[in-house]
Parts: C-alpha cells; structure tokens; sequence
C-alpha cells in the first residue's frame, strides 16, 4: 500500500530503515530499495511505483536541504537550496521532484523526513553503523578511537561561533527516527495527508564536537583522544531542529538522549569492535 523510499548514502540511514522496515512488516509493498544516487534513484522509483499503482511515498531527505541557517532552530519553513555541498543537493533536487509531482497529480502524496544526524545502534547490539574505510562522520569515527581501532579523532573547526568553536549538530537515535517512519505511514494511510509534507525529525538540542567526544567518553568509559584541525570544507557551524510539525501532525518526538545515543552505540561497537565483515570470520 505505501513505500518507504529510501535513498541511503549513509549506512546510518540503513539501520534506521531497517529498524522501521521490521516495524511496518508487511505493510510495505516494496523491498528495501538501495540507491546510490538520489535522482537516478528518483525516477527509476517513480516509475516502478506507478507501474504497480503505488502512490504514496516516505522520502529520506535530510537537514542539509537547509544550508547555512538562516535562523535557528531549523522549521520546514527555512528556505531550502543553498545546500552547502553535492549531497545536501542531491536532496534538494528530489524534494523538488517531488514537490512537483504531487502538484502535477493528485494521486500522488509524499513525507519528506528530513533527518537531522542519526547516530546510535539498536540496543541489541546487533544492528549497527559500520562505514566503509574511514567514516566520514562523526559517531562513528569516535566510536571507532574508543575502541582502538584509529588513533585520534580530528577536530574539523574549533573558530566556529558556538559555544566552544566546534561544529554543533542536532543528533538523533536511529530507533528514534525509525519510529518516525512508522508514524509518517501511519499518516500516509489513515489519508489525511495529501500532496507533499516535509518533516524535520530531530530533537531540537545542538550538541557540539566536544560535548560529543566527552559524553562518549563517558558512555564507554574510554579515552577519546583527538586533535584540533582546520574546519572541514562544506561544514557549517551549527544546526539544530525545530521539530513542532512533526509532534502535532504525526505524534512523534525524540526520545533518547545523547546518553543512550553513546550507549547503544558503544554496545555495539563492542560487540563488532572491527565491523561485521570480521565479526564473521
Ligand atoms: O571526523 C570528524 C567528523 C565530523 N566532525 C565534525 O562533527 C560534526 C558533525 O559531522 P558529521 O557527523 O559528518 O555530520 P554532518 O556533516 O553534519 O552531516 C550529517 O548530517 C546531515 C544532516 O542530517 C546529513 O545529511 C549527512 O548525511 C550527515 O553526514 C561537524 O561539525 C564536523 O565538522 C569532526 O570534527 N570530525
């Protein structure tokens, strides 16, 4: 009856859409659809879903559809577009596509949940974020110095203007956002929302670089050394959620903190310390 789309750049995103896949069970006519490329991606989808009579869709979009803020917190009103690099564009555009679409034909209605920065593990230790190579992003990359398998964490900024210069981001538990899935297709289903809705899915607390390391520090019992470098280009300084929308329209907040957001990950790093594909071995 109703799609979960799902563009996944980040295998964080993955771990939230199959924690949401497993909640909704059946009630998903497609399979898990993996995208490398958001408007490849887009209409290869579109198609499929109109072939089979499928017009109701849950897009993964994200907070970098937003750019450099405008004003904080972030609410779907923030102009959108300026994104600060390719990804977030990429974003952008299938918002877009998509806008459009439901516009052009009433048959169609979208959910744009645009994530805020999901991190965490299902407290199961069982699912979790394991990136290819060097992780890009934070959490992992700090979980991984807990763990012993890198050195040091770098630092990318410490001259932002935030409240100790490094880069401050809204950070969301997968399992949080997941539950947000499960809430927009409940939306989606029970037919009161038509055309397209965009949802910011955050907690609306910012959390900066440091704050990060020390609450994982704390969660692991672990020393996270890092090193201070120059700021990482693409990167703004600070972003964080208004998630009002998302609370009145489709029941839904952010239920774990920062605290279970290190926990569950650091449970799971254990338990994988060099990822999945050497656990196997
Ligand atoms: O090794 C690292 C990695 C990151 N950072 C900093 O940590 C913060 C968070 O960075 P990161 O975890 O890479 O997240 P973002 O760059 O904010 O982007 C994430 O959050 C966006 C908003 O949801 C998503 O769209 C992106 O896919 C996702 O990568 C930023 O200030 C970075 O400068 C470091 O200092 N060192």
């Amino acid at each position: 009856m109703i799609l979960i789309t799902i563009f996944l750049q980040h295998k964080i995103d993955c771990v939230a859409h199959f924690a949401a896949l497993k909640a909704v069970g059946e009630s998903c006519k497609f399979p898990l659809q993996y995208y490398q490329n958001n408007i490849t991606g887009t209409s290869i989808l579109l198609e499929a879903m109109t072939e089979t009579n499928c017009f109701n869709l849950v897009y993964s979009s994200s907070a970098t559809v937003y750019g450099e803020p405008e004003f904080l917190p972030l609410t779907e009103d923030h102009p959108t577009g300026k994104c600060t690099s390719p990804y977030g564009k990429s974003k952008y555009f299938t918002e877009e596509i998509l806008k459009d679409l439901c516009a052009s034909d009433n048959r169609w209605n979208a959910i744009s949940l645009r994530y805020f920065n999901p991190v965490g593990a299902h407290s199961s230790g069982r699912i979790g974020e394991d990136p290819n190579g060097e992780p890009n992003n934070l959490m992992p990359y700090i979980s991984q110095v807990a763990v012993g398998r890198r050195p040091v964490l770098h630092v990318y900024g410490t001259d932002y203007p935030t409240k100790d210069g490094t880069g401050v981001r809204d950070y969301i538990h997968i399992v949080d956002l997941a539950m947000g899935h499960v809430r927009a297709l409940d939306k989606l289903g029970s037919g009161e929302i038509r055309g397209f809705t965009a949802y910011n899915l955050g907690t609306g607390a910012g959390y900066s670089v440091l704050e990060m390391v020390n609450a994982f520090a704390e969660a692991s019992g672990r020393q996270v050394p890092y090193e201070k470098c120059p700021r990482r280009p693409g990167d703004i300084a600070e972003s964080y959620a208004d998630a009002t929308r998302a609370a009145e329209s489709l029941n839904w907040r952010a239920e774990k903190g920062i605290k279970e957001m290190c926990a569950d990950t650091w449970n799971w790093q254990q338990s994988n310390p060099n990822g999945y594909a050497a656990s196997k071995l």
